[in-house]
Parts: structure tokens; sequence; C-alpha cells
């Protein structure tokens, strides 16, 4: 039987890959479902070719052009969010891959793990914003979550045997501003923090990573997939992005996931997961690693990954509210609205403004989230009063 598989996001750098990876294997999986935001071009051309069972898309001004470019087609076509949210649900479906970027990928995520889906994440934010509540849900409806984010995949597959966890080891490309002094940093644009030396990105983390801002969210996702303590993630800059990531063992043992820069991979292990099955993709040719290299990370620098590890050892809605914040931030700078270090300011101060909730609701992350926009973008807007 083929794996019948959801795509949020379908349209995106990660959804996009994945259809490659069923691409490659039409005997193993098969396209059930494809979402997208606003690409409704790009969602009508993958719609012909991958014919999954129905389409969805976000933005319902585009539902009318979707609906009709496929008219031809026994294509079952919707639109908005919480269609989205209903057609994850759908009986045959086996993986939902969460694709699509930011707090949106929140509720899809819980309505895939109520329906006993197995959730393939991409979307970190999902676990920054809501770890607790969805490791509770996945617990209740014994759903798996298998990890896609590329340092996660690599510590998943290096924990495999279950033995004695002391630390995880998370590697960091350090982005394209890792040597940049702080007086670089002042003018840096969005051009430039768009190049990522490494991965070729959707813009939302791209930006993420140029900040550090990513590897704060990976601490946080990687504490509430692997369960461990906060003390015992370390970020370590990693230029090559080569080794993804490392677990060290309670005996001293270190154990590194390693490769190409390659979304595929992980993708594909969490599609066949438990099993590893071949691929066409690049091999690591060690000849051409002529030196792995690694740092630490400068927090002085970059703001943002102490930030994130504040959120965390906080705890409650801290990171729902950085999330928000960051989200704001980020889309202000892709819009020349706010400076590269100005983001960090913004987020810190929302911290301080957003009322603290210790243990909170979905209902609370739900307003947490909309008050801290709110707050964010009105600093944005007027300043940093
Ligand atoms: N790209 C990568 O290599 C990696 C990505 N990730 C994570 O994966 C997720 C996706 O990243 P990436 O693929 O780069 O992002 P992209 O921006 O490339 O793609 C995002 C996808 O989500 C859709 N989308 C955006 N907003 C909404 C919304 N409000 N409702 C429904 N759909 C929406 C987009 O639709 P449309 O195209 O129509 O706008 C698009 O299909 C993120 O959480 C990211 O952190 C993790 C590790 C690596
Ligand atoms: C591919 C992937 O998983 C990204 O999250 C990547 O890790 C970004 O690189 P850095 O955040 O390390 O620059
Ligand atoms: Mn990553």
């Amino acid at each position: 039987m083929k794996k019948q598989i959801a795509i949020l996001g379908s349209t995106g750098s990660i959804g996009t890959q994945a259809l490659q990876v069923i691409e490659e294997h039409p005997d193993l999986y098969e396209a059930y479902v494809l979402t997208a935001n606003n690409k409704v071009d790009l969602l009508i051309e993958q719609a012909r070719k991958f014919r999954p069972e129905a389409v969805v898309i976000a933005n319902e001004d585009k539902y009318l052009q979707l609906k009709e470019a496929l008219s031809d087609l026994p294509i079952k076509v919707y639109a908005g969010a919480d269609a989205i949210c209903q057609v994850v649900e759908s009986q045959p479906i086996d993986i939902v891959l969460t694709a699509m970027i930011g707090y949106a990928g929140l509720r899809p995520t819980m309505s895939a793990i109520r329906a006993g889906k197995i959730i393939a994440l991409a979307n970190k934010e999902t676990m920054v914003v809501a770890g607790e509540l969805i490791n509770t849900l996945a617990n209740e409806y014994h759903t798996p979550i298998l990890p896609v984010d590329s340092e996660h995949s690599a510590i998943f597959q290096c924990l495999e045997m279950n033995n004695p966890l002391e630390k995880i080891i998370l590697t960091a490309s350090g982005g394209p501003f890792r040597t940049f002094t702080m007086e670089q940093l002042q003018t840096v644009t969005k051009e430039q923090a768009l190049k990522h030396p490494n991965w070729s990105m959707g813009a939302k983390i791209t930006i993420d990573s140029a900040s550090m801002m990513n590897k704060g969210f990976e601490v946080i996702e990687a504490k509430w997939l692997f369960g461990v303590r906060p003390e015992q993630i370390e970020v370590v800059v990693h230029p090559q992005s080569v080794i993804h990531s490392m677990v060290e063992f309670e005996d001293g043992a270190v154990k590194a996931q390693l490769g190409v820069p390659d979304m595929r991979l992980p993708i594909q292990y969490a599609f066949s997961y438990p099993q590893r099955i071949r691929s066409s993709f690049d091999r690591l040719d060690f000849m051409k690693c002529n030196s792995l290299t690694f740092e630490a990370p400068d927090t002085k620098r970059f703001r943002n990954l102490a930030l994130a590890y504040e959120a965390l050892h906080q705890g409650g809605n801290m990171p729902c509210i950085v999330n928000a914040a960051n989200e704001v931030v980020v889309a202000s700078f892709l819009k020349d609205q706010i400076s590269f270090l100005g983001m960090s300011d913004v987020i810190e101060k929302t911290m301080q403004r957003v009322p603290f909730i210790a243990a909170p609701t979905y209902e609370d992350y739900v307003s947490t989230d909309a008050e801290t926009r709110r707050i964010a973008a009105e600093m944005v807007i007027n300043g940093m009063k």
C-alpha cells in the first residue's frame, strides 16, 4: 500500500522538495492533499501533475481561480484555514507534512494529531509556540511526531539506539553575518540576509538563520521533541553545515549525522521511517570537505539566540510571544521597515510588555499571539516608545 501524504505548504521550499521525494518513489508515496496560501498557479500545476484527492488554498480570494482551473479533474477544491484543518483529518491520509510557515501551522497540526496522523514536522514554530500542548495531545492520541528540520532529523537518527543521553549538540551555520562586527550589522540589508551560505530556503527561515533566531527556535524545538532540559542543549557554530547535529551519551561517546545540505534526505527519512530507502541525492565527498570547523555562538552580536534561551527558561507563553514578535519583525524587515538589529530590540521589548501566563491553554496561545502581534507592529510603526 502506498503511503498517502498531505503536504501543508506544497508550494514552498520544503513542500516542493517533498514532491520531489514522492516523484522519486511513486511506488511508495502518493500526494493525497496539497495546500498553499497564495501561489495558486504553482498549486494548479502541482495538482495537475500529482493528481491529489484534494487541494486547499488558504487565501479564499484565490478559490474561484483554483476551482475553475481544475474543473476538468476529479480533484476536490477547498479554501480557507478551516478547510486545511478539516482536510488533514481525511481517513486515507497516513502522514501530514507540516511545511507551512509560522504560527499558521499550529491549528492544522493539532487537527492532524487528533485524527491520529503521523506528523512529519517541518513547521518548527508549532513546537516553539506550544510544544508542551502538542506533546500532551500527541501522547493522548498516540501520534508520532517525526522531525524534518535537518538538525532534529540528525539527532533523531543518532538516537535510535535508546542509549542514555547526556546532551544534544545542535550545529548552526552562523548565517551570512557570522563574521560581521556589531558596526557592520547595523547596516546589513535584506538582500544580504537572504543569501544563506549553505541552504536554499523560504524567506522567513532564511532571515531567522541570519539573525540566529532559527537556532534559538531549534533549541526550543529540541527540548520538546527529545524531552531534554535546556542545559542539555548546546549550540555549536559549524559554518560548513556538513554535520547536521550530534548527540553525546553519558559515557562521552558522540554520534553525528553528516551529509550534503539537502532537505530531501530528512523529508524522505520522515516518510520512510522506520525504514531507510534508496535515494539519488548527492553523496558527501570527504575529499572535498577540506576542513570542518567549530566556534562558540556569540549571543552579544546575535541577541535573538539569547532571547530564545530566555524564553525557554521562562516557559509558559513566553516562547509564543517571541515567535509572534519575530514573525512581525521579520515581515517588517523584508519590507525595509526595520533594521536588522532593530528586530531584536522589538522582540525584547515585546517580551516585557505582553502579560506572562505560566500555564497557557490553547486559547491563551491564540490571545497571546494576537496581542503580541498588535504590540510588536505598533513598535515597528511608532518606534521603541
Ligand atoms: N526550507 C527549509 O529548508 C526548512 C524549513 N523548515 C521549516 O519548514 C517550514 C516551511 O519553510 P519553507 O518551506 O522554507 O517556507 P516557504 O516560505 O518556502 O513555504 C511556505 C509554505 O507555506 C504556505 N503558507 C504560508 N503562509 C501560510 C498560511 N498562513 N496558511 C497556509 N499556508 C501558508 C506557503 O504558500 P504560498 O507559497 O502560496 O505562499 C508555502 O506553501 C517553516 O516552518 C520552516 O521553519 C525547517 C527546516 C528547513
Ligand atoms: C535546513 C535547516 O534545517 C535549516 O533550519 C538550517 O539549519 C538553517 O541553517 P542555520 O540556522 O544553521 O544557519
Ligand atoms: Mn534547521
